[in-house]
């Protein structure tokens, strides 16, 4: 599969070279005369750069880009029709709205539902995961705001993370706050990018670092001035994209296979697995404690 995506994308510089205008009709096309191709649902703001190969992708689920089932649809819709696109090397992904990058899973789909809704909303919650974490393209995580939790696992999906230089932005996987806990497949991408004994601290306390700590031990890759998120995003993704894309691509994948395979290998048994632990009466106090506690906090 590696492969055959490294030779999708081999021909993508030749392509942009002889300025074949390839248009996708699979994408809803608003600019056609522009080199930037936009294209959006409720959801998510997407903007092709045609010329370097680069789609900028906004979350906009407001009021804190929560990942309800609706807005990670969108999102691996989005994501599938980015990577299926011959002109798209590059994924550079942030927020509409500054100051929040995600709040993560939205907590509502867990509480109060019935059992399919659940493993419903789990099997959203992994293809999402499959999708940014095995994708071919270079993906940058653009973080210009708090992305606790499932923000901060997309963050850790991607291949480079620069955040706003902003204490009051923090992030980490905070699941064990909760009362619950991080699947093994958030672990491991976790743990592929600072190592086993830092998330195996990190989770246990469920620790969310203001950005100058994340930085410290590489949960992030480089903090800039809030104004200059988007704009270092895009000059580090250029570098990125000087390498060939099929030999990028193959090591990609092998450094990430064996994680995924993990969870393709398990999937039924992982929703399971969730769905028993949320349907818990326990859990789901603990979840309506946790959101009281977010409620009270505001007031
Ligand atoms: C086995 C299970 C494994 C599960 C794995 C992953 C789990 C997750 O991803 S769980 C989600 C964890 N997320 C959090 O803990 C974040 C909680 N939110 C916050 O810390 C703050 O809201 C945040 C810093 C993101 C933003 O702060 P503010 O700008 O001050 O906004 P408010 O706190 O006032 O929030 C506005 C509004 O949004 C609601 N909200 C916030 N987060 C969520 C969420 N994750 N899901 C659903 N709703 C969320 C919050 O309650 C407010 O609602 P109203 O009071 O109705 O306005």
């Amino acid at each position: 599969m590696a492969a055959l995506g490294a030779l999708r994308s081999c021909w993508a510089p030749a392509r942009l070279l002889t300025g074949s205008a390839h248009h996708s009709n699979r994408l809803v096309l608003c600019q056609q005369t522009s080199i930037k191709r936009h294209f959006s649902n409720n959801k998510i703001l997407v903007e092709l750069d045609e010329a370097t190969g680069v789609a900028v992708m906004k979350m906009k689920n407001p009021p804190v880009n929560s990942l309800s089932l609706d807005f990670l649809t969108e999102f691996s819709i989005t994501l599938e029709k980015l990577e299926m696109d011959r002109g798209c090397r590059g994924l550079i992904l942030t927020s509409a709205s500054p100051k929040i990058f995600s709040a993560g899973l939205d907590i509502m789909e867990m509480c109060g539902k019935s059992a399919e809704h659940y493993g419903e909303f789990w099997r959203a919650v992994q293809e999402m995961w499959l999708k940014l974490y095995g994708s071919n393209m270079v993906t940058i995580a653009a973080i210009n705001g708090s992305s606790p939790a499932g923000g901060c696992l997309m963050a850790l999906c991607c291949d480079y993370r620069i955040m706003a230089d902003n204490p009051k932005y923090a992030i980490g996987l905070n699941e064990t706050q909760l009362g619950i806990v991080a699947p093994f497949w958030f672990k491991d991408t976790m743990s592929n990018v600072v190592g086993n004994r830092v998330t195996e601290q990190a989770l246990q306390l469920g620790q969310m670092f203001p950005a100058p700590e994340a930085l410290k031990f590489g949960l992030v890759d480089q903090l800039v001035p809030e104004e200059k998120v988007q704009s270092t995003a895009a000059s580090v993704m250029a570098q990125w994209l000087t390498v060939p894309d099929h030999a990028r691509q193959i090591t990609k994948s092998m450094m990430r296979k064996q994680t995924t395979d993990k969870l393709v290998n398990n999937r039924e048994a992982d929703i399971k697995n969730f769905v028993s632990f949320i349907t818990r009466d326990s859990i789901q106090k603990s979840l309506q404690v946790y959101m009281e506690r977010l409620r009270q906090r505001k007031q």
